[in-house]
């Protein structure tokens, strides 16, 4: 990928990302840096029904009408394989209404506890526009929860090849190799991005973003 010069050029007019999750917010911003021109949004949108992948486009059909331009999305999901990827998108719900210990316990008929965390990007160009998605996945089990808890369903989930929950652990994060586990998940967040990049520029999309 070419330095911000180029992003510039695929993005004229800055990326919207929308969300009412600060703390998603935060993370994505941290990560693209100044990488695109980029802007956020904090809308509630409807949380939607169906495959995480059709979720996902719905929603940045749904924000690019909202916001009449260029919008990013994102859905995080975590999927039980016992259950055949529930909660998966609706983890929000299930995390909201049973808590981590009701995660748990919705796994103890099963000896199988092994999970995966999914990030979901959709791009659209505008509301006209059909939108482009990418997915991350990162695999781990389902733990009791360990570590503090500021951030959604991180406590319970165990990335595989550690011995610790998806937290960062304080006092050296930036050291350990969990901090680096998360770094990976969030790159994972981040390739759509690049690869819309790859997409704009063969489909010469910076002409119409100019005119
Ligand atoms: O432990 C976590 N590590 C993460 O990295 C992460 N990213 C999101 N979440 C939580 O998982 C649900 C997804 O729902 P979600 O993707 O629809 O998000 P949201 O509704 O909060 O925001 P948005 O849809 O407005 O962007 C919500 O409960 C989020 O708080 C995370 N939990
Ligand atoms: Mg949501």
């Amino acid at each position: 990928m070419s330095g911000s010069g180029g992003a510039m050029r695929v993005f004229p007019r800055p990326v919207t990302f929308v969300t009412g999750n600060a703390k998603k917010l935060e993370e994505v911003r941290a990560i693209l840096g100044q990488s695109i021109p980029f802007q956020s949004l904090k809308l509630d949108l409807p949380e939607l029904q169906g495959e995480p992948e059709e979720i996902s486009k719905e929603k940045a059909r749904l924000a690019a009408v909202q916001v009449n331009g260029p919008v990013l999305v994102e859905d995080t999901c975590l999927c039980f394989n016992a259950l055949n990827g529930l909660p998966g998108p609706y983890i929000k719900w299930f995390l909201q209404k049973t808590g981590h210990e009701g995660l748990n316990n919705l796994l103890k008929a099963y000896e199988d506890k092994s999970a995966y965390a999914m990030c979901i990007f959709s791009l659209a160009l505008g509301p006209e526009d059909e939108p482009i998605t990418f997915v991350g996945k990162t695999p781990g089990k389902i733990v009791p929860a360990r570590g503090p808890t500021d951030f959604g369903w991180d406590p319970i989930f165990e990335p595989e090849g550690y011995e610790q929950t998806f937290v960062l652990p304080p006092p050296h994060p930036f050291l350990s190799n969990l901090y680096h586990t998360r770094l990976r998940l969030r790159y994972q967040k981040l390739t759509p991005i690049y690869s819309s990049h790859l997409a704009l520029k063969s489909l010469r999309l910076d002409q119409f973003f100019s005119q």
